[in-house]
């Protein structure tokens, strides 16, 4: 774990000693879009964008999800890092073809960044959104990427699926905010705390806004009643590790998400959906976290446990009722 500073890499877990021993994550740096519009360079194209993704991060899993859910796999090309995060940051593997740099061979993600732009400085982070013909990078925040999928190449895949629909903007963004302050980064800020304080605070938030879903989605479908919209989709993507990871490792353990009825069958009737479960690979997430982050679990053991099993049936068509 690290950043690039002066154009060279420095090993550096991150510092929140200037902030009461809260985590703040960093703000994204690539935010380019694709389109048309004459004065825009990254046109929409067939085969000219990759994904650069870990399949252990959360905000990398979203964008894998939309891929899937907006038929992009043969229009977009995707590399997956290696799911240990070590003293060198995100890294290829020499030995194992499933997760090396496709485009470059790079042997470190940092290299893709200062590919893209040598005066780069900051945290070196998936996904990142690439650009084969000017060899750089359009975006690397996934709040973008999959609003860029939901509908930049509906007119390539004729899938015309719109899970940012315009009547429902507000409250998505309403949404959405709360969640990603108390849930998506609320378990990071849990986990990444260095002090009881920052900690206690992170997690109060966060199992308030569980049991506000709890509720919520007793009586609705989906978070925006019955329309399944972006908000869900990234919501989905930490409930999903929530017992095998931030319950254990970052300390989100008043209770298990599996003792929330209404949010856990909410979960399955995700999963299932087309495409999916093949976007989730919870060994890889594990090994990822319980790894990579030395100050929080020294000794690199991987938890054998809990079982989970996404399969189950869910009972959300029968009892939902429309908000
Ligand atoms: N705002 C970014 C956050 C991405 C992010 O923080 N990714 C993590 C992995 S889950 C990462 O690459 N961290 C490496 C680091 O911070 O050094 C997004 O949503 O795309």
């Amino acid at each position: 774990m690290g950043l690039i500073i002066n154009g060279k890499w420095r090993n550096q877990w991150y510092d929140t000693d200037g902030n009461q021993g809260e985590f703040k994550r960093q703000a994204s740096s690539f935010r380019h879009t694709i389109s048309n519009d004459e004065d825009n360079p990254y046109k929409v194209e067939t085969g000219r964008y990759h994904l650069y993704v870990s399949l252990a991060c959360p905000w990398a899993h979203r964008t894998l999800i939309f891929r899937e859910l907006k038929q992009l796999q043969d229009i977009i090309s995707v590399s997956v890092v290696q799911a240990e995060m070590l003293e060198n940051g995100w890294q290829f593997s020499d030995s194992d073809s499933k997760y090396v740099d496709d485009l470059y061979q790079h042997q470190y993600l940092y290299q893709l960044y200062l590919h893209a732009a040598p005066e780069y400085e900051g945290r070196v982070t998936v996904p990142v959104l690439w650009d084969k013909k000017t060899q750089t990078i359009v975006n690397n925040e996934s709040s973008d990427i999959i609003r860029i999928f939901n509908h930049v190449f509906n007119e390539l895949t004729g899938n015309f699926d719109d899970y940012y629909p315009q009547a429902l903007q507000p409250q998505i963004d309403e949404i959405n905010e709360r969640i990603y302050h108390t849930i998506n980064n609320g378990v990071y800020k849990a986990g990444f705390a260095t002090t009881q304080h920052a900690y206690e605070s992170a997690y109060k938030e966060l199992f308030a806004s569980l049991d506000w879903l709890e509720a919520h989605l007793g009586t609705n479908r989906y978070l925006l009643g019955n329309q399944l919209t972006e908000a869900d989709w990234r919501l989905l993507t930490t409930l999903l590790r929530f017992d095998a990871i931030y319950h254990g490792h970052f300390k989100c353990n008043r209770n298990k998400l599996s003792e929330f009825h209404h949010i856990s069958h909410y979960v399955r009737e995700l999963y299932q959906k087309p495409g999916i479960a093949s976007t989730l690979d919870i060994e890889y997430s594990k090994r990822h976290y319980y790894v990579s982050h030395s100050t929080i679990n020294p000794t690199g053991i991987i938890p054998a446990g809990p079982a989970l099993n996404f399969e189950q049936p869910h009972e959300r068509e029968q009892w939902a009722i429309d908000s």
